[in-house]
């Protein structure tokens, strides 16, 4: 009787193991060469065990219960690679693009945790992060981090060999950028300064200078990173030409060419590249960044339009700014084709 229980209780073990690995070679065939997705991971198991995953929502709120023991190996991780600065220089288009990589991961918000919610430490970090397979690379971006030297201290005490990406942009279109953002309820109100009046009628103006110069807080990151472990980038290459800011992006992550030019299509509504929406991989990256569903491109928050700025104010502008884009260029040892400062020497 004893032996027969036995029996019986070893026959349910192994029914039960076949299909677990019958559930996962199905998911393995399905998708192919392609590394998995946690979404599509949790898409699948959803599919074949629905009395464990009910919805995705589900999912999420416990997904060390969802994905048991079968997966182990998905689990959340701390990222290794950071994109770091500078704030309204296409720094979510940069991470929208490439977490269609299949070898990368990355967060949705930005987690500001070298800055704000340190104290929280790095258990609450790592809980925060998306769910990815062993060698994915995990990105998170918080723009704010370079403008911390604490942060970037933090940082290196986190990890020393760590992955920094920073994206910088013309100066001064980077201070339209800052002064649409700021008005962007009401963009036409009479009641919103002029951009001259919100730079105090000053091209010295505190507020100019905090925002143009990006050497000074390279420079800080310089001084814990080597140059290696941060790759500069800038916006109207991303804008220009996404697919390119990919390679170079692909080869500094030390990851093997997949970007296709077919990723990216130019809107003429929007005046940027947008996802490809016939991508097969479109739904996936609508769970990873906020986007127009329906066109691919990001939201209206992206790609504002820029203010005017009288003749005399930008060539005060430029004739300031200048020195500190020689400064950035000699620290990076590339220089950018920025439109408003054509004649800038190396
Ligand atoms: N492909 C694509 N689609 C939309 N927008 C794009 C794209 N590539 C670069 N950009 C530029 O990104 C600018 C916003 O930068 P950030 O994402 O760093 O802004 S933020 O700091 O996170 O608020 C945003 O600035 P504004 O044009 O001033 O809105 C865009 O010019």
């Amino acid at each position: 009787m004893l032996l027969q229980t036995r029996i019986v209780k070893l026959f349910l073990l192994v029914s039960a193991w076949s299909m677990v690995l019958g559930a996962l070679l199905i998911a393995s065939h399905r998708f192919g060469h392609r590394a998995i997705s946690s979404q599509q991971l949790l898409r699948s198991f959803s599919e074949l065990t629905p009395e464990i995953t009910n919805n995705r929502s589900n999912a999420r709120r416990d997904r060390k219960v969802v994905l048991g023991d079968f997966g182990r190996e998905w689990k959340p991780r701390l990222p290794n690679c950071l994109i770091i600065g500078f704030s309204k220089c296409g720094t979510l288009a940069l991470r929208g693009f490439l977490s269609l990589h299949p070898d990368i991961v990355s967060t949705l918000r930005e987690l500001r945790y070298f800055t704000l919610f340190y104290k929280k430490g790095l258990e609450w970090y790592r809980n925060q992060m998306p769910l990815s397979k062993q060698g994915q690379i995990t990105i998170e971006k918080t723009p704010s981090y370079i403008l911390s030297p604490e942060a970037i201290e933090r940082i290196y005490e986190y990890n020393s060999s760590i992955k920094l990406i920073v994206i910088v942009r013309d100066p001064i279109v980077r201070l339209q950028s800052l002064y649409s953002h700021t008005f962007s309820d009401d963009p036409k109100s009479s009641e919103n300064p002029t951009f001259k009046e919100w730079c105090a009628d000053n091209p010295r103006s505190l507020r100019v200078l905090r925002n143009v110069d990006y050497a000074q807080h390279i420079e800080e990151v310089f001084h814990f990173f080597p140059k290696q472990n941060v790759l500069v980038l800038s916006e109207e290459s991303l804008e220009e030409n996404p697919m390119g800011v990919m390679r170079e992006a692909e080869e500094f992550l030390g990851l093997k060419p997949y970007f296709s030019r077919q990723d990216f299509v130019f809107s003429k509504e929007k005046g940027f590249y947008c996802f490809n929406t016939s991508s097969p991989h479109y739904p996936e990256i609508l769970e990873t960044v906020v986007l127009n569903k329906k066109t691919g491109c990001l939201g209206s928050g992206k790609g504002r339009d820029h203010p005017d700025i009288d003749g005399k104010f930008l060539k005060e502008l430029v004739d300031v700014i200048r020195p500190y884009n020689v400064r950035l260029f000699r620290l990076i040892g590339k220089k950018f084709s920025w439109e408003n400062f054509k004649d800038t020497p190396r």
